[in-house]
Parts: structure tokens; C-alpha cells; sequence
């Protein structure tokens, strides 16, 4: 049988006070093991001192998909920031406030309702910390439920006699992600303008073996944010991630050479958020960034939502740079990637090189 990105997880199984979220509700201050000071964010040789942004959020990169020069105009975003917000898109504003309201219905439910579906030590999927926080001396002001597939099981076990509403939402939001980001893919591959592409057909990626996972993030509202660190640095693994961030809930920043420091994602009215990841950062032999990016907790007294959906090639697909003459990656496995950056976190993209 072909392996599946949670059996990625299987050979390092995380401790309970790395999947356990701490219960934020009942919180009057930051605890200490959530205080963050600049030595704590260390990202190789990248040291992130300060949580306030340098450059206003315009210089993001929005990619109209109606436009008649879009892929020039997703080449750029992508080569220059990694980043863009995309419009035109096609997925209404009702669905994803619906999406956004049923992830804030989740994470509304009392600690002990939320643990029945804790990611298992060894697993990807489930409610839990993020798996990059093992990384970190510190803990982050972050909750998350992962789902791989349909969240039907998940949502039985949440709500016995209520089930189908969430269950139902949430699938149908990750159909049409599903489709966006395959088209988003499509198009940013033809962005590359590599001549002859032999192996698209299993890289590009099949829609129908693809690997992908839904990932409900919850940044409670918090009573000093100066102290608190929302996501940690980090980018993400797949191919693309798109990402949708509620209304007014600002915090994610992403780090951008030329602009010299981080630079704020600041939600736009029915946008959605694309960052390239690091297998697509392997196919374009390094071409296009794989955007490092984090969330601040920017307000006192407001939580935030986001919805993020990973798009990759199949677990057992092998990836390598597309059509290049002298390629900087090596060809590997999509799982084995997976693996190792479970280990490895930052490291591993430079363990690909050649
Ligand atoms: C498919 C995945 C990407 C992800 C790890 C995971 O197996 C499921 C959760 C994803 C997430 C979300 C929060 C940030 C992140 C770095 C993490 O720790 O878990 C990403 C992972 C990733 O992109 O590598
Ligand atoms: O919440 C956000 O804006 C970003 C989330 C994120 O980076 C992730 O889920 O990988
Ligand atoms: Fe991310």
C-alpha cells in the first residue's frame, strides 16, 4: 500500500506536553513558558528580534485570477515574496465565513470535548500544538485541528448528535480548496516556462492521490501580546498552502530579504492567502521562495481564526527540480521529506541540496 503523509510521523513520536494545548481560557497572564524573548525565535542563522513589522501590507503581491497577465503577474509573487494574495478565486465569502464559524465553533468546546480528538503521538491528523513546537524552548499562543480527509469520523466523536453540519462544511470547503489549488498550480508550473516537463503528470499533482490537510488554527485572545508568539517561524512543507485569514484578525507576517525584515499579511476582503512551500521551492530548483512566515498575537482582547489548506504531491511521488540544466536539489520522496523535516525543521531543504 502506498504510505500516507501521517505514517511520516510514525518514527517520531511526539511527549504529551507536545500535543496537549494549554487551557488558554483559563489564563489571567502569560505564563512564563509562554514568553517569548528574541533568542527564542532562533531560525538558523535567521535571529527574529522584534514581533512589530517593518513595512506596511501593501507590498504583498494581490494576483487577480481574472487578469489577462496572470501568470506573469503569480511568477513574480512568487519569485520575489513567495506570498500572494489571490482574488478572483471563485470561493464565496459566505463559504468561508462558514468555514471560519464552524473553526471558532470548535474551538469554543470546553478542553475535555476538544481532547477527543488529540493528534496521537505519532500522528498528523487531530487537535493539538503545532508539530513545529517541539522546535522551540518556549510554547506558542496557538491551538490547531488537523484534518487529513473527511472530517466525518472527527466530527462524531466531537458532537454525537449534531455532527453533520461541521462535517459537511468543512468537506465541502476542502473540495473546492482542492480545486483552487490545483488550478493555482497548473498556472504557476506554466509560470516556470520550463520547456519540457516529463514527469508533471506525477508531481504537478495528480488531484486524485494527492496529499492534503486542512488545518484549523486558533490564536486565543491573550493579555499581553507583546509577550506571546502566535506561530514560530517556519515554512511550510507542501507544495502550496492556501490560507484564509478572518476579518480584522491581523498577526500573520512574512520574511522578505529586499523589504529587510517581516512584512504584515493584512487580511483583504475576500482574499485568500497563497505562500509557496518547499516542494515547489525544490521544483523551481529554488526559483520561486518558500515563504518564511509567523503569526504575531497583535491584539489584547481579540482571538483569531485561519484556515489553512496544504496541497502536496502524493506521499510516495518523488520531487525533483523541473527541467533544470544544473539542478541544486536532488530527486527524493515526498514522505521522506516530511520525515525529515519532522526532524530536522529548517535544516532539512539544505540537507536536499546537492
Ligand atoms: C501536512 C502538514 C503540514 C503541517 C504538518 C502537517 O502534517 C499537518 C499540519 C501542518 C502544520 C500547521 C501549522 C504549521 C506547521 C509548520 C505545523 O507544525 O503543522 C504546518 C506543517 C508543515 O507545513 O510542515
Ligand atoms: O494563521 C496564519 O495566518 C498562518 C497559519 C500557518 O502558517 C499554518 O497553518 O501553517
Ligand atoms: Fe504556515
Amino acid at each position: 500500500m502506498s504510505p500516507t503523509i501521517s505514517e511520516a510521523y510514525r518514527e517520531l513520536p511526539l511527549p504529551p506536553h507536545h500535543i496537549v494545548p494549554i487551557d488558554f481560557g483559563s489564563l489571567k497572564s502569560v505564563p512564563f513558558s509562554h514568553q517569548w524573548f528574541a533568542s527564542d525565535t532562533q531560525v538558523g542563522k535567521l535571529s527574529t528580534p522584534s514581533l512589530k513589522p517593518r513595512l506596511d501590507s501593501h507590498a504583498i503581491p494581490v494576483v487577480d485570477l481574472a487578469s489577462p497577465d496572470v501568470l506573469e503577474r503569480l511568477g513574480r509573487a512568487c519569485e520575489e515574496w513567495g506570498v500572494f494574495q489571490v482574488v478572483g478565486h471563485g470561493i464565496s465569502s459566505e463559504e468561508l465565513e462558514e468555514v471560519e464559524s464552524q473553526a471558532e465553533r470548535f474551538f469554543a468546546l470546553p478542553p475535555e470535548v476538544k481532547a477527543r480528538v488529540l493528534r496521537s503521538p505519532d500522528g498528523g491528523a487531530g487537535y493539538g500544538i503545532a508539530r513545529i513546537s517541539s522546535f522551540f524552548s518556549k510554547f506558542m499562543w496557538h491551538e490547531g485541528f488537523t484534518i487529513m480527509g473527511s472530517s466525518l469520523d472527527y466530527a462524531k466523536q466531537i458532537w454525537p448528535h449534531d455532527y453533520q453540519h461541521f462535517s459537511d462544511v468543512m468537506d465541502e470547503y476542502q473540495k473546492k480548496v482542492k480545486n483552487l489549488s490545483q488550478r493555482l498550480m497548473l498556472q504557476i508550473l506554466s509560470s516556470l516556462k520550463v520547456s519540457d516537463l516529463p514527469e508533471t503528470s506525477s508531481i504537478c499533482p495528480n488531484p486524485a492521490t494527492a496529499s492534503t490537510a486542512l488545518q484549523l488554527n486558533h490564536y486565543p485572545s491573550c493579555p499581553d501580546p507583546d509577550l506571546a508568539l502566535g506561530l514560530a517561524p517556519h515554512t511550510d512543507s507542501f507544495l502550496i498552502t492556501v490560507l484564509h485569514q478572518a476579518r480584522r484578525a491581523h498577526g500573520l507576517q512574512v520574511f522578505n530579504d529586499r523589504a529587510g525584515g517581516w512584512v504584515p499579511v493584512s487580511p483583504l476582503q475576500n482574499a485568500l492567502v497563497v505562500n509557496v512551500g518547499d516542494l515547489l521551492h525544490v521544483l523551481s530548483n529554488g526559483r520561486y521562495v518558500s515563504a518564511l512566515h509567523r503569526v504575531a498575537v497583535s491584539e489584547r482582547s481579540r482571538e483569531r481564526v485561519s484556515v489553512a489548506y496544504f496541497y502536496g504531491p502524493a506521499a510516495d511521488a518523488e520531487v525533483a527540480p523541473l527541467g533544470a540544466a544544473a539542478p541544486v536539489y536532488r530527486r527524493f520522496k515526498v514522505v521522506d521529506y516530511v520525515k525529515l523535516k519532522a526532524r530536522e525543521l529548517d535544516k532539512a531543504m539544505s540537507l536536499m541540496r546537492i
